[in-house]
């Protein structure tokens, strides 16, 4: 009698019986979410409630991944503002709930969510629970506070001079200007955390094959999360050679990683500064009273990792919108230029030089501009889940149970026509009356929101207000104006964590005078 089978049937039957059961266990577990859940109740698409394929089908396949958002606001058009959008997470657009991040002192981030997609990379934005990541956020933001950013403005505005010099330079021709401001917000980043930039815009085409392999990394990250975590260690571990024939994109990948390790590895290694001289990021961790399994190389490689991807698409998305629309309303970048221009007209009448961040903030039409860009951009069209696990929490007549995973999306808000009238309009206007004008700031929240708020947001916006004023301003000495550029071109599509867009990126003509020459074919 064969004891793995006791009825004394075949072997076909015992496969049939071994396939069934996987699909009966399967089939079970459809029906607990469907019916017993805890979320049972709350609103959704059937096979979202059924099963975690359909948001991946979404994420990985349908119009080329990265789509599950769209999709999501198309569930609240459908279901209104709560919906079941896998059958572990409820999704909320409603600009007046901030529960899940009032309590975020509780709240952790999923990790399927976040750790499968950044990789193995122990660094504050993919900490999981809340101690874990105050521990480690507790020390960068001593790095990030205002007065050490201060430090650093001469360092910030030497980049995007840098910038500007270039496109002076480039008379005639047709630049991508989504490369180059990736180039000057990875510089100004990697200026910010070493004291010495990496030199991306130093490079003769701004960088454009290493762009394009952040862009291959990240949507690699998206098929990680819903393949278990387990693609991108693969690819990590991978020879190089053999990476770089998968996708030539990988090579840039390997050269960052390189320069990472060599600027933390000296930085480590550096001795202590004299009393009174600044630490770069990496000294202030090591110096820090985290506990020295927090201070390993991983750790803070890790962490210098995750600052400048934080920083990198998600400013370069914010120019690259605020300059979309400045080219392509005429009115508007007159506004800007002549706000700008008696600006710095004023401030040479008192022997000032040219306009700061501080003079800059004062001016009503020019941090108006910041501001629709920050709201219209959407470099993060992600949603941002949290956890909250020991409370439950309500949304309207829904009691969500402690442990679900709640997301909500900053898009959501600032497309709130309830909040911002005619949310798809750049208007810099609706920011000049000061009453109005802290009402929709409470709105505004590109940062994300919580204890998770974003660290580099005072350095994005400094970037922000010089990079405007330097490009428009009166002593920029060249002009720009879109070449071939439609709004696929820049708009965000993809939702790879940050926004990507479906076209070629934001391309413009320079020329010295207002007229348009014909140019060569560009940078
Ligand atoms: C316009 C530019 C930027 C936008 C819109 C933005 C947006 C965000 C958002 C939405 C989050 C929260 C993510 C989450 O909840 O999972 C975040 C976190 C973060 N950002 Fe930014 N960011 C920008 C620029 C920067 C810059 C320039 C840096 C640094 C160089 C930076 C560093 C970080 C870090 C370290 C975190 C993680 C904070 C934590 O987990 O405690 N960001 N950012």
């Amino acid at each position: 009698m064969n004891i793995l089978w006791p009825y004394g049937l075949s072997g076909a039957p015992i496969l049939v019986y071994l396939l069934l059961i996987p699909c009966l266990v399967a089939l079970s577990v459809v029906v607990y979410r469907l019916t017993l859940h805890p979320l049972a109740r709350i609103p959704g698409p059937f096979l979202a409630a059924c099963t975690g394929l359909y948001e991946a089908y979404y994420e990985c396949i349908k119009d080329g991944g990265g789509r599950y958002w769209v999709e999501i606001q198309e569930m609240h058009r459908r279901y209104g503002p709560i919906v079941r959008i896998n059958p572990w997470e409820v999704h909320i657009a409603d600009p007046d709930w901030n529960a899940v991040y009032k309590y975020s002192a509780r709240a952790s981030k999923p990790r399927w969510f976040y750790f499968r997609f950044f990789g193995k990379f122990p660094s504050t934005n993919v900490a999981e629970s809340h101690a874990l990541h105050q521990l480690r956020r507790g020390p960068l933001q001593v790095y990030f506070a205002s007065s050490n950013i201060q430090r650093y403005m001469p360092t910030i505005v030497a980049q995007v001079d840098k910038l500007c010099a270039r496109l002076r330079a480039a008379d005639g021709c047709v630049v991508s200007l989504s490369d180059a401001f990736r180039c000057l917000a990875t510089d100004v980043a990697t200026g910010f955390a070493f004291g010495a930039p990496f030199g991306h815009l130093d490079e003769p085409t701004f960088d454009r094959e290493f762009n394009v392999s952040v862009r291959t990394v990240v949507k690699t990250g998206t098929w990680s999360r819903h393949t278990f975590g387990l693609l991108l260690p693969m690819l990590h571990s991978l020879p190089e050679s053999v990476a770089k024939k998968m996708n030539p994109a990988f090579g840039r990948v390997k050269w960052m990683k390189d320069t990472m390790t060599s600027c933390v590895q000296r930085s480590m290694n550096k001795p202590e500064p004299a009393p009174g001289s600044p630490y770069d990021m990496v000294q202030t961790l090591v110096a820090s009273s985290l506990p020295p399994e927090e201070k390993t190389f991983p750790r803070l490689f890790s962490e210098t990792r995750s600052v400048i991807m934080a920083g990198t698409e998600t400013t370069a998305t914010t120019l690259v919108c605020i300059t979309a629309h400045l080219l392509s309303d005429p009115f508007k970048l007159h506004k800007l230029r002549a706000e700008l221009g008696a600006a710095e007209a004023a401030k040479q009448e008192q022997g000032g030089g040219p306009l700061e961040y501080a003079d800059l903030r004062e001016l009503p039409f020019v941090t108006g501009v910041i501001n629709e860009g920050l709201r219209l951009a959407n470099p993060t069209p992600s949603r941002l889940p949290r956890v909250c696990e020991d409370q439950d929490l309500r949304y309207k007549n829904y009691v969500i149970p402690a442990g679900t995973t709640i997301s909500t999306t900053t898009q959501d808000t600032h497309n709130d026509g309830r909040v911002f009238a005619h949310p798809q309009s750049f208007l810099p206007e609706r920011w000049a009356d000061p009453e109005e004008r802290r009402r929709l700031n409470r709105y505004l929240q590109p940062w994300g929101r919580g204890a998770r708020l974003c660290l580099g947001m005072e350095l994005a916006t400094i970037d922000a207000y010089l990079a405007v004023s330097r490009l428009f301003g009166p002593g920029a000495g060249f002009d720009m104006s879109l070449y071939d550029t439609q709004d696929e071109d820049w708009v965000p599509y993809h939702e790879w964590f940050a926004g990507f867009p479906k076209g070629r990126g934001l391309r413009v003509r320079i020329s010295r005078s207002k007229e348009v020459g014909h140019g060569k074919e560009g940078i």
